[in-house]
């Protein structure tokens, strides 16, 4: 029954996969990607964005999308939605007009392709042949068909008719934490499992010409996605991993289930990102730490260990510093992101996984402590956490 590939692990539906994996998971192997189309500097976006939409007219609207941008930590943001393809779509600027059978047909092109870019490179690092993953997590807000990105992901990758698909829709900016916590339980599971996990996000669904609600969501979002190669071992010659998944919680703050939440209408998708979310999510933050690091395991002080925050918004960030009493560089990497990026919704924290590893990479390493936790907000209010350990290179060698 149970049949070994070259590198010794067995595929999905064969007796092998019914065991359970040696160890907990670790990802090994990231890859990213944003459309190169469009790049926007965060001081040139009000007056962008006002002038494709028609929209300069709103003065004070753009005086306050203005100071919003200021404020963002943002750098620049890349987009897949250009200024030809608005001016050939006037209903993507009104949310009275339908327009989400268009936005549907575009995003089904874009999203898969995307997440292609990101898979590939995942796959490459990984250095196994794409026909060994067995799962596939993928996760977006731009998914409202079927069969949906997930089997068209597959087909592009060409991965076996046999591997084992899962698509997470509307799970917002925790869906990249999502994702990477089902691929987790999936590979420790599932002996010789290798989890695909993909992320996608593309503002075209959301996009809209400015008014009083939508500000914040467009001086914030950009595109991109992310992807990991998630496994346990046994590990196959060459497999590396870069993070080991040590235990993971989701919480969901009672009562904010309004305050931060994606609606999809004939116009378009529409977030709702109330004012309240940092406080929120930084007065909670810490018993969410606690919970997955076991209560008792917790460190003794947040600064011994390494951090991977989804950057949901400067502000966000500042709190759980505050809150967690962090000292100025342990966010570095999450900052770094968003200034290059923006937050691209749940792919976001799959890049300050890439930047943590580039920076460990780069300076070795003891640049990052042992131990260290991953963070991803979402509607719910959710909060996913993760604890994450760094392996050493001596350890790696002795494996
Ligand atoms: C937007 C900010 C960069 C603005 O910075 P500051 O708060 O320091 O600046 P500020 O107080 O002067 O605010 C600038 C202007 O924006 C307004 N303002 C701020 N937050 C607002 C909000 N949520 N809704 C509506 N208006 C808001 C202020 O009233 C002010 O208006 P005026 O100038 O007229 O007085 C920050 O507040 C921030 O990072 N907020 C977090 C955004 C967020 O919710 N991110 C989560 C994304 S969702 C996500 O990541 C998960 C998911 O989607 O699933």
């Amino acid at each position: 029954m149970t049949k070994a590939n070259g590198n010794g692990a067995a595929h999905n539906g064969h007796r092998s996969m019914q065991e359970h994996a040696e160890g907990p998971a670790a990802m090994l192997a990231i890859g990213t990607a944003n459309p190169t189309g469009v790049v926007i500097p965060q001081d040139q976006f009000a007056e962008n964005v006002f002038r494709a939409t028609k929209s300069d007219h709103l003065t004070e609207l753009k005086e306050k999308m203005k100071r919003i941008c200021q404020k963002t930590g943002i750098d620049k943001r890349h987009f897949h939605l250009t200024e030809e393809t608005l001016a050939a779509h006037p209903e993507f600027l009104d949310r009275e007009l339908p327009s989400l059978d268009n936005r549907i047909d575009m995003a089904d092109t874009a999203v898969p392709k995307l997440a292609q870019c990101a898979a590939v490179k995942a796959i490459a690092e990984w250095g196994r042949p794409a026909t060994d993953i067995t799962h596939l997590v993928f996760s977006t807000y731009s998914a409202w068909q079927a069969p949906s990105f997930d089997h068209q992901l597959a087909a592009l990758l060409g991965l076996r008719p046999t591997v084992s698909r899962t698509i997470l829709s509307l799970h917002g900016c925790y869906g990249g934490g999502r994702a990477l916590s089902l691929a987790k339980q999936l590979a420790e599971n599932n002996r010789g499992a290798r989890v695909l996990v993909a992320c996608s996000e593309i503002t075209l669904v959301c996009f809209g010409g400015p008014d009083g609600s939508n500000l914040i969501g467009s001086a914030l979002f950009g595109d991109g996605a992310g992807a990991v190669i998630v496994g346990a071992g046994p590990f196959a010659e060459g497999e590396r991993p870069l993070f080991e998944m040590v235990s993971a919680t989701q919480t969901t703050i009672p009562r904010t289930e309004h305050v931060l939440g994606m609606q999809v209408s004939g116009g378009g998708v529409d977030f709702h990102l109330g004012i309240q979310v940092p406080m929120l999510i930084g007065k909670n933050v810490e018993q969410c730490l606690v919970d997955a690091f076991g209560g008792d395991d917790a460190p003794c002080s947040w600064n011994d260990i390494f951090w991977a925050v989804h950057p949901g918004g400067r502000q966000i960030l500042d709190n759980i510093d505050t809150e967690l009493k962090l000292e100025p560089a342990k966010l570095a990497a999450s900052r770094h992101v968003l200034f290059e990026y923006g937050n691209m919704s749940g792919a976001t924290i799959i890049f300050v996984l890439d930047e943590l590893r580039r920076r460990r990479k780069e300076d070795g390493d003891n640049v990052l402590p042992e131990w260290g936790a991953m963070l991803a907000f979402g509607p719910g209010i959710t909060i996913e956490a993760m604890v994450l350990r760094c392996p050493r290179a001596s350890s790696l060698n002795n494996n």
